[in-house]
This record gives C-alpha cells, structure tokens and sequence, in this order.
C-alpha cells in the first residue's frame, strides 16, 4: 500500500533579491485539502511554487514523501505539479500543442480523464487556437483540465476559480471533493473567497511563525 503523502517542510528561508518572504517555516501538510489562506503579499503564490519546485527554498527543505525538492528535484517534481494560471510562457503554441507537450512531459497522465474535464469545461473545441488567443477562464480551464488529469500526490493550485465560469466552478468544486474524499493525494489551494467545499486544513499564513 502506498504511503499517504505528507509534505514536511523544515526551517525555510525564502528571498526574492528585494523581499524576504520566508524564513524558519515549518509545516507539515497531509491528505486532502488545504487552504492557504492570507492577506495580500503574504507569500501564498510563493509558498506554493516553492511546494511545486518551481522556486528553490534559500534555505531549509522540503520534503514530498521523503523526497527533497532542491536534491531530488526530477523525481520531486514528477509528484507535484503547480497550477497557477499565468499567461503560458510558451505563446506560439496552439491549446492542442501546449496539452500535447505537457502529455510529453507528464507520461502517467491519463488522457481519458483529460478529454473528460475539457468536455465538462466546454473546452473541448478549442484546441486550434493560439494559447495567447485564449481567454483568462479558457486557459485557466485548459490548465485545470490536465492538471486534474494527473496522478500528482501533490497538486498545488493558485486562485482556482478566478476567472471561472458558474458552470466550471461547479465541476471543479465536484472533482476537488471527491479528491478530498479519496484522500490519496494533496491538494493545496489559494483562495481569498470562502470555499464552499470544505477543507480537511485550513493554513492562515496571517498568523503562521516564520511568514515575514
Ligand atoms: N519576483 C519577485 N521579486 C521580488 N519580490 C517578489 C517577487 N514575486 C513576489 N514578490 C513579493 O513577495 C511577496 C509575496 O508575494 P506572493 O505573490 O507570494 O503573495 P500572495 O500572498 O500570493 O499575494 P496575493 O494574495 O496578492 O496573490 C510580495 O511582497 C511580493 O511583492
């Protein structure tokens, strides 16, 4: 049987050149579903991709089932996956090519599931368009679509229903509960409107020790 996935975060220093965000946090989060709440600039985005591995801690570790986001950072990385609605830095791509190249990236995501989230998000006939042609809702939904359709032991995702549409807000709210419910996997999200779905953990980075 698999080990539930517990992220252990150790002593973490983070600065960005002009801004200390981190420093001597600890944390350890379980299954389900965390809520990373916190005001402004508190630095949820920034724990987030720290949590993904798209930033490096400055100091201290984190740890995902035993693996070290900075010293094991492939193997880390294949069990966690950032969802953050940026504009994609890859602008030449259609929709098609960008879920084509993360399915590339990402071999153990399941395509079926894929196809069945952009159905339920009404993107389904979009895959022609340029990424940048794209609204903020559509490639939010694009992004949602394939991050939903991994295996990922630890999703983070960053305003998830900014942007949504009534009707995705509602498929989302369904799929986050029923990953909860499994509760084999980590989901952690940000949002600064109450969620409607209940949260097995709720992080207020407002009173959290070692947020600067
Ligand atoms: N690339 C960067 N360089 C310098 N400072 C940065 C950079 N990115 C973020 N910051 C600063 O780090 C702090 C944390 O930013 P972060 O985006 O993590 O906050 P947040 O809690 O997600 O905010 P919001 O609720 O507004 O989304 C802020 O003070 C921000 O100005």
């Amino acid at each position: 049987m698999e080990l539930n996935p517990a992220v252990d975060i150790k002593d973490l220093a983070f600065h960005f050149a002009t801004r200390s965000v981190f420093y001597g946090l600890n944390l350890q989060l379980g299954p389900g579903l965390t809520w990373l709440r916190g005001r402004n600039g508190r630095g949820k985005t920034t724990l987030l991709k720290l949590l993904g591995g798209a930033l490096a801690p400055s100091r201290g570790h984190i740890r995902l089932d035993g693996l070290d986001s900075a010293t094991d950072a492939l193997a880390y990385r294949r069990l966690s996956f950032y969802c953050g609605g940026e504009a994609p830095a890859l602008d030449w791509l259609t929709a098609r090519e960008w879920l084509e190249l993360h399915l590339a990236l990402y071999l153990d995501a399941d395509r079926a599931v894929l196809d069945r989230h952009l159905d339920a998000f009404h993107v389904a006939d979009i895959g022609a368009q340029p990424v940048t042609g794209l609204s903020l809702g559509q490639y939010k939904k694009l992004q949602l679509a394939f991050a939903l359709a991994l295996p990922a032991r630890l999703l983070l995702v960053d305003e998830p229903f900014n942007g949504l549409d009534v009707d995705a807000v509602g498929v989302l709210e369904e799929v986050l509960a029923r990953r909860t419910r499994a509760g084999t996997s980590c989901t952690v999200l940000t949002s600064h409107l109450d969620l409607r779905i209940a949260p097995t953990v709720t992080l207020d980075l407002d009173t959290q020790p070692g947020v600067l």
